[in-house]
């Protein structure tokens, strides 16, 4: 079993001046977003216990499975402090289990399965059917540019319905949301950090850094 200890990916390395991000690491693919994000800059954190969301200026909960995301995250005390931390503004980007997490409404969810909510969504849960069904394709997502995103599903929620304050960012050719954004709170349907797409994590870290000096000049 892994033991829940702090951890810093770049100890020992020269202190980095980028933004402190913390990445959910209860469970899931947080070690792609971590090496992604130190790749772009951040200096990276682990976040494991509720003292652990003091030291970050924004956080990236990853894929994985929700439903054991939901628990660990009640059992070791995170989930109330991160809804604070979300409610006063912190930057979170969610893919796929971390969507879900973020999601103010969650369908197909297991008996009892709560999210941390934020983004006025509604999502579906395994909307792509079983592993098996997973697929990748290319989406246009104007806010990051021309070049087209290649996006990979696995067994990804989808995005039902987007409230009045959540803004879609993308859509797969039926017309189905798979990424959305709600001011500083940013989700995808799929995983962009295992494939060397970069984009959305450096949007991501544009938001951190934005928030950031926001912050130092009120
Ligand atoms: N790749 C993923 O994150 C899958 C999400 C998973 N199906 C869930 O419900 O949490």
């Amino acid at each position: 079993m892994t033991t829940l200890r702090s951890e810093s990916l770049d100890a020992g390395e020269p202190a980095s001046a980028g933004p402190r991000v913390g990445v959910l690491a209860l469970q899931g693919d947080f070690r792609e977003h971590a090496h992604v994000l130190s790749r772009l800059g951040a200096h990276v954190s682990l976040v494991r216990r509720p003292e652990e969301l003091d030291a970050i200026d924004g956080l990236v909960i990853p894929g994985g499975e929700s439903t054991v995301m939901d628990k660990l995250s009640r059992a070791y005390g995170l989930a109330e402090p991160l809804k604070a931390r979300i409610a006063d503004g912190m930057p979170v980007y969610g893919t796929c289990a971390g969507l879900i997490m973020l999601a103010d409404t969650v369908l197909d969810a297991i008996a009892g399965q709560e999210s941390l909510g934020g983004l006025d969504v509604v999502v579906r849960r395994n909307a792509f059917g079983s592993q098996n069904q997973s697929f990748e394709t290319d989406l246009e997502v104007p806010a990051l540019g021309d070049a087209p995103v290649h996006a990979v599903f696995i067994r990804g929620p989808v995005v039902e319905s987007v409230g009045p304050a959540a803004t879609a960012l993308a859509t797969i050719p039926d017309g189905r949301v798979v990424a959305v954004e709600q001011g500083d709170l940013l989700g995808t349907s799929f995983h962009p950090e295992i494939n060397g797409e970069y984009r959305f994590h450096a949007y991501f870290l544009r938001k951190v850094r934005d928030r950031i000096a926001d912050r130092a000049s009120a």
